[in-house]
């Protein structure tokens, strides 16, 4: 399988470093980032190539991964569904907008190509997906992150926001992906706090189900991306862990 790469930051740097010591069996040929060194770097890393415009690197590739923002999940990743190639979306966040969503689920499914979300920095997907079979009666997420994780500065614990998945991601769209990614596996609008606590070197997330299954919690303590604060590495392993489920016959977990 050839994969290029849409966004060279925190967690294209560890898909690539990966590839790269041979722990993933996947060709990563193509990068391409607005920041056109970014995209020469991680090429060198692996000899592939970085290309100037997403358009060229869709006739090489079988599978994209965005790991760029919700506004390249916006831009790019109708065309590439629409070039029936098959995307890896770690900017979950822009899928809770229903209209962005359903064109790429029509683009997809016209063109033949899969959309793949990772669990990405979150634990308790697989369960979220199987009592989501049953009827569920709460989904809660409370997100604890270091004020610097969040781009602010502060020496008080503090709760930024309280309210749906929806909202948390519009707010925060670079920091809270895995509210959608949760809200997305069982199909309703899930409830969010958001805390910046100076107290944490970790970033925290804390998921409660409640449902006819029983109940579950989940509690993540994801070290930092050493050049991204904001992004957990728990968020690249799981992309990671999915490329090697594609080339895979046996999927575990549902
Ligand atoms: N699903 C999940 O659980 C998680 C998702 N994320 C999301 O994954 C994405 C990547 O995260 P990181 O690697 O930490 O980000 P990063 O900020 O380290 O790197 C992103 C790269 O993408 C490039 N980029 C951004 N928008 C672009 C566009 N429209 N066109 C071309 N290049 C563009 C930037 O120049 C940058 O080099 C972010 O949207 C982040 O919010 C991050 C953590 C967890
Ligand atoms: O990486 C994390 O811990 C969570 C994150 O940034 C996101 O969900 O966008």
């Amino acid at each position: 399988m050839i994969v290029g790469i849409v966004g060279c930051g925190a967690i294209a740097n560890l898909i690539t470093g990966f590839v790269r010591d041979g722990k993933v069996p996947v060709e990563l040929g193509f990068f391409y980032d607005r920041d056109l060194e970014r995209a020469e770097n991680l090429a060198s890393m692996v000899d592939g190539t970085a290309v100037l415009d997403v358009t060229d690197m869709l006739p090489h590739v079988d599978l994209v991964v965005e790991a760029a923002s919700p506004e390249a999940v916006r831009e790019l990743v109708p065309g590439i569904l629409e070039a029936g190639r098959d995307v890896v979306v770690m900017s979950v966040g822009a899928l809770m907008d229903p209209e962005l969503r359903s064109l790429l689920e029509k683009k997809a499914s016209e063109n033949n190509a899969e959309i793949h979300v990772p669990s990405g920095a979150i634990v308790g997907l697989d369960g979220l997906k199987a009592a989501s079979m049953g009827s569920i009666r709460s989904v809660k997420l409370v997100t604890r992150k270091p004020p610097r994780s969040l781009g602010i500065s502060m020496d008080e614990k503090k709760v930024l926001y309280t309210g749906k998945a929806s909202e948390a991601v519009k707010r925060f769209p670079l920091n809270i992906n895995v509210a959608a990614a949760l809200s997305l596996a069982c199909g309703r609008d899930i409830d969010v706090e958001i805390i910046a606590d100076p107290a944490v070197d970790r970033n925290v997330h804390e998921v409660t189900v409640k449902g006819d299954f029983g109940e579950f919690k989940t509690i993540t303590e994801n070290v930092r991306c050493s050049i991204n604060p904001k992004t957990s590495v728990m968020a690249a392993y799981s992309a990671i862990r999915l490329l090697k489920s594609l080339s895979e016959n046996m999927h575990i977990g549902t």
